[in-house]
C-alpha cells in the first residue's frame, strides 16, 4: 500500500467502495436501458415507412419524469441532465439524430442545441438561419435549431421572417439563460482596449454595463459572438462580448464575467424539423395569422383563444411580405393543437383571419 493511501480515513475509503459498488448497478442498468432502446428502434423500423427514431414528446415525458422522481440531494435540473445525456446516447444507438444549428461553432444556439438534444447528437454549424431552415428542408440533416427571442431584446425576426414561405414546423423549444463575458487574448493590452467586437444583441444586452465601464471604446458589430472572440485572437487592443463556449473554443480569457445588463436574461431557441409532434401532456402550439387591415381585427383574432380559456404566451407582429398595411400576426399558447379547446379555438380564427398557418405544437422546454 503506497504512503499516501495508509494515511486516508478509513471512513472515505468505505465510502468510496460504496461508490464503486453503486456505479457498477448504474453502468448495468444503463446498459440494460440501451438494450431496451435497441428494441424499440428494431419495433420502429418493423412498423415501416418513415421510421422516426428521435420522439420529442416521448423525451419531454422521460425527462418530467427524472424531475417527478427525484427526491434529493441533487436538484431536478441536474437530475434531468443526466437522463438528457443518458437518452442523447440510447438515440444515438438507433440512429443518430443530425441538428443543423446557427453557428459558428460556440454560439448559445450551440449551447442551446446541446442542452436540447445531448452530447450524442451529430451537431453542424451553419452560418445564417436561411440555411438552416434550407437544410432541414432538403433532408441534409433531421432538425435545426435558430433562435427566436431574447428577454432583453425581443424578437429574432430573421428566423419569423423564414416562417414565412417555410413549410417546415416547430418541433420543440428550449430556453437559454444568457451570460455575457468581456473577454481577451493573451496579446491583448488590458488597459488598452479600443475596440469590444460582438453580435449586434449581444452588445445591447451590455449597454449599460459597457457604458459605465468603457464609455469611449468603439463598439463593433459582427456577425455571432463567437466570430468577435476568433477576431480577438489576433488583436493587441481589442475584447470581444461572448459566451462560456466561445471563451473556452478560442482560448480566451475571461477579463469579467456575467455582465449583461439584467440578470434575468434569457434567449429561446426553436428546434425546426419537418413531422409534426404528438401531444406530450404539457405542450405549446405556435401559429401564424394574417389579418385584413380593419379596426378591431386584433380583438377579432384573440377574442376565441379567450373564450376557450386558452393561456397566451406571446404575440408578436410583423409586417406581411405580400403587401403592404398587411400584417401578420405569430401568436403562441399553452395547449395542443389536437385538444378539444385548441382545435375549436383555431377553428374560429382559421374562419376569420385572411390566412393562418399552423407552425407547430410541440412539448414546452423541459430544462
Ligand atoms: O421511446 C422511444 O421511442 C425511444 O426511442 C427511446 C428513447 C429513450 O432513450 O428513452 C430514445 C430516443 C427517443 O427520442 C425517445 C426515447
Amino acid at each position: 500500500m503506497s504512503e499516501q493511501s495508509n494515511n486516508i480515513d478509513p471512513r472515505l475509503l468505505e465510502l468510496r467502495d460504496r461508490i464503486d459498488e453503486i456505479d457498477g448497478d448504474i453502468a448495468r442498468l444503463i446498459s440494460e436501458r440501451a438494450e431496451c432502446a435497441l428494441k424499440v428502434a428494431e419495433v420502429k423500423k418493423a412498423t415501416g415507412g418513415d421510421a422516426l427514431f428521435y420522439r420529442p414528446e416521448r423525451e419531454a415525458q422521460v425527462l418530467r419524469k427524472a424531475m417527478e422522481r427525484n427526491q434529493g440531494p441533487l436538484t431536478d435540473e441536474e437530475m434531468a441532465r443526466l437522463f438528457r445525456e443518458i437518452m442523447s446516447a440510447c438515440l444515438a444507438l438507433e440512429e443518430p439524430v443530425k441538428v443543423a444549428y446557427l453557428g459558428p461553432e460556440g454560439t448559445f444556439t450551440q449551447q442551446a442545441a446541446l442542452k436540447h438534444f445531448g452530447n450524442s447528437a451529430q451537431c453542424r454549424p451553419l452560418a445564417a438561419i436561411d440555411e438552416v431552415f434550407r437544410e432541414v428542408e432538403a433532408g441534409a440533416v433531421n432538425y435545426g435549431v435558430v433562435p427566436v427571442e431574447n428577454s432583453t431584446e425581443g424578437v429574432i425576426n430573421h428566423t419569423l421572417d423564414n416562417f414565412m414561405t417555410s413549410n417546415l414546423v416547430i418541433c420543440g423549444e428550449v430556453e437559454l439563460r444568457i451570460h455575457q463575458h468581456l473577454m481577451i487574448s493573451d496579446i491583448t493590452r488590458a488597459d488598452a482596449i479600443t475596440r469590444i467586437y460582438s453580435h449586434a444583441q449581444s452588445l445591447a444586452q451590455c449597454r449599460k454595463w459597457l457604458d459605465s465601464h468603457y464609455p469611449n471604446v468603439e463598439r463593433v458589430a459582427v456577425a455571432s459572438n463567437a466570430e468577435a472572440a476568433k477576431r480577438v485572437k489576433g488583436e493587441w487592443n481589442a475584447a470581444a462580448i461572448a459566451g462560456d463556449m466561445a471563451a473556452e473554443l478560442y482560448g480566451l480569457k475571461v477579463l469579467a464575467e456575467k455582465i449583461e445588463d439584467r440578470p434575468d436574461n434569457s434567449t429561446r431557441f426553436l428546434i425546426i424539423g419537418s413531422q409534426a409532434v404528438p401531444a406530450s401532456g404539457d405542450d405549446k402550439t405556435s401559429l401564424m395569422v394574417s389579418m385584413r387591415n380593419e379596426p378591431g381585427a386584433l380583438h377579432d383574432l384573440l377574442e376565441p383563444f379567450q373564450r376557450h380559456k386558452i393561456d397566451l404566451t406571446r404575440v408578436e407582429t410583423r409586417p406581411s411580405q405580400s403587401g403592404n398595411w398587411t400584417y401578420v400576426f405569430f401568436i403562441d399558447f399553452v395547449g395542443h393543437r389536437d385538444s378539444e379547446n385548441v382545435a375549436a379555438a383555431l377553428k374560429e380564427v382559421g374562419a376569420g383571419a385572411s390566412d393562418m398557418k399552423i407552425l407547430g405544437s410541440y412539448p414546452r422546454g423541459v430544462l
